[in-house]
């Protein structure tokens, strides 16, 4: 069994939204304090590097990441290569396989994970819907955002929550080839929370 990280890494370099909470982790007991333990203390947008979205991040009705069905990030996925596209078309989606719940689109569009993308490309209006034809429920992006940056209205984020598909955004897929694996990507148990970062990683079906 072979498992392939698809997580960036958090540090103070990974590039947050603009004008949003950077990632920051300090020693706030050393060692030499405590007499026994370093311990740390963290601080970030909760959708910084690879994130899920809850509901709650763009609907003030929709599910908090604490009420998120496991399931969904415990999930047979098909990894899509998309590179080089601007926007996502029904008809780049080609995956065969029984019980397929999960689609990861890998554009490699976000090269330079040391500064935030200026543009990036985006799911068709056509494709939630279609998606959740085919049985998917969590779709995930090697980018920020499934929507443009300069977006407000976020409708494809609107669009998946239509179709009942959750989000994972900022996965790396630079490594991964085309196919079938097993995604575990779970969310932190945070009360109330809009999102959450994940330690996201495949399983070859090989
Ligand atoms: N939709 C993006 C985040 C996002 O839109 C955002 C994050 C922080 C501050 C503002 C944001 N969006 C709109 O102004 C995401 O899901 O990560
Ligand atoms: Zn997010
Ligand atoms: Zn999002």
């Amino acid at each position: 069994m072979k498992l392939i990280d698809i997580s960036m890494t958090l540090s103070k370099e990974t590039p947050n939204w603009p004008g949003d909470t950077p990632f920051h982790y300090e020693i706030a007991w050393p060692m030499a304090e405590s007499g026994s333990v370093n311990v740390g203390k963290i601080e970030a947008s909760t959708h910084i590097g690879t994130h899920i979205d809850a509901p709650f991040h763009y609907d003030d009705a929709g599910q908090k990441t604490d009420e998120l069905d496991l399931n969904r990030y415990f999930a047979k996925a098909a990894v899509i290569d998309c590179t080089g596209l601007s926007e996502i078309k029904k008809d780049h989606i080609n995956f065969k396989g029984e019980a397929v719940t999960a689609v990861l689109f890998k554009t490699c569009a976000w090269q330079n994970r040391q500064v935030f993308p200026e543009s990036i490309p985006v799911l068709g209006t056509e494709v939630p819907a279609y998606l959740k034809e085919q049985g998917i429920n969590l779709i995930g992006v090697d980018l920020p955002s499934v929507d443009h940056l300069e977006s407000k209205e976020l409708p494809v984020h609107h669009a998946l929550y239509a179709q009942h598909i959750n989000i994972l955004e900022g996965i790396v897929l630079d490594e991964v080839e085309a196919g079938m694996y097993q995604l575990i990507a779970m969310p932190l148990k945070i009360k109330g929370g809009d999102g959450s970062p994940v330690r996201a990683v495949l399983i070859s079906e090989k």
